[in-house]
């Protein structure tokens, strides 16, 4: 079976020359348009004034690079933004409040009703699941089954269904912005909801602190999954490490304190703080496939990373670190998936004599990333 792992690394490690620093490639027209503009860290966009707009540097004052925020009616201009960005921060998404408070009332229930809600099947995707040592616990509604929600609390349902379902909404009106003068990205990709997942996370001292556990009772991890990373004085952090996540496209909204940290493809970091009144939309590993150069594959089988050009998107590299004295943090994280079995990739190939129609399903990537060492999709 032809290997990902070569061409992940690639994507990744390779500085192509080529391409010019994405901090010095917007567009004048872009720059100047008031509805693009560059938050400095913490910005409180709504209460701010828009003078950033007519900035034309992507530079903090500390010099370091930022991520543009985009109006949602300016939402044709994401595909072009993310070849440029590693993610943007999208403002007057009309979506409803982010659920921090059902995220907070889940994930400080005691250990033992927490327990109650994990899934039968030890999924990392459905229900409550914990890495320890990363000091992280999440929780996953995955519409395909039953919400393993806090029980006797129907508002949590109903606020967790609703933001989900809008926010899969936006992130495929952000999906049909790639099909303005070619169809990119499959209808039936955007418009099947199929494997997309919600995740309400916390970055905790609290849990690295948590006693011990039955071995039993934890959902099956791997040492990345539940890595140890520690600060100067041997404390604990509480993190997640880089990856990219197996997905069309994921929305993240969080509480203070930052840790998001986000990089492009000619490696260079990006602090993604929370915005207020914005959620940030990032790449997943699917993009490649979408928008590599016309009549290419991304696979390696195919031209591998000759397919990968200036309008590509790749997906988004991102980790969270979360200083210790900087107290607990709750994400929200959406991720738009197609169903297992839908086809992302096809190429007539020649076997012999015969011409045969090769397909790739979206599954057969999962399966794939599961062997790619350190960007663990977390599927499994
Ligand atoms: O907590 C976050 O902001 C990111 C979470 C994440 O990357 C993930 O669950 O895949
Ligand atoms: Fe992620």
């Amino acid at each position: 079976m032809p290997s990902m792992r070569r061409r992940i690394r690639q994507l990744f490690l390779h500085s192509n020359n080529k391409t010019q620093k994405p901090n010095t490639k917007i567009t004048e027209s872009e720059a100047q348009d008031p509805t693009v503009y560059i938050p400095s860290h913490n910005t409180d966009v709504n209460a701010g004034t828009t003078t950033a707009a007519s900035s034309t540097s992507t530079l903090s004052e500390t010099g370091a690079p930022e991520l543009p925020v985009v109006d949602y009616k300016d939402i044709s201009q994401i595909p072009g933004l993310l070849t440029k960005y590693p993610a943007i921060y999208l403002i007057n998404h009309g979506l409803p409040p982010a659920p921090f408070n059902h995220a907070r009332t889940l994930l400080t229930l005691p250990k033992a009703t927490k327990d109650t809600l994990r899934d039968p099947g030890k999924s990392t995707v459905r229900g409550y699941n914990n890495a320890k040592a990363s000091g992280r616990e999440w929780w996953d509604y995955n519409p395909a089954e039953k919400m393993l929600g806090p029980p006797e609390n129907e508002e949590f349902e109903k606020d967790t269904t609703k933001f989900f379902n809008q926010s899969i909404k936006l992130l495929q009106s952000v999906c049909q912005q790639f099909n303005h003068h070619n169809q990119l990205i499959p209808q039936d990709v955007i418009e099947e909801v199929g494997f997309s997942t919600m995740r309400y996370l916390r970055y905790s001292p609290d849990v690295i602190d948590q006693q011990p556990q039955n071995p039993d009772s934890q959902s099956t991890y791997n040492s990345v999954l539940n890595s140890h990373r520690a600060d100067d004085n041997g404390e604990a952090i509480p993190h997640i490490e880089a990856h990219t996540d197996l997905d069309i496209l994921t929305l993240i909204t969080a509480t203070e304190p930052s840790g998001l940290y986000v990089w492009n493809r000619r490696g260079e970091v990006f602090s993604a703080p929370p915005v207020h009144g914005t959620v940030l939309i990032m790449a997943g590993d699917l993009m490649p496939f979408f928008t590599s150069k016309p009549g290419m594959s991304p696979l390696e089988q195919h031209e591998g990373f000759e397919a990968i050009g200036e309008d590509t998107v790749l997906p988004t590299a991102h980790t969270v670190a979360v200083p210790r004295s900087a107290g607990e943090r709750y994400s929200i994280a959406v991720f738009l998936r197609p169903r297992r079995d839908l086809v992302v990739d096809k190429r007539v190939v020649k076997r012999g004599e015969k011409e045969i129609e090769e397909e790739t399903a979206f599954w057969w990537l999962a399966t794939e990333k599961l062997h790619v060492e350190g960007r663990k999709c977390f599927l499994a």
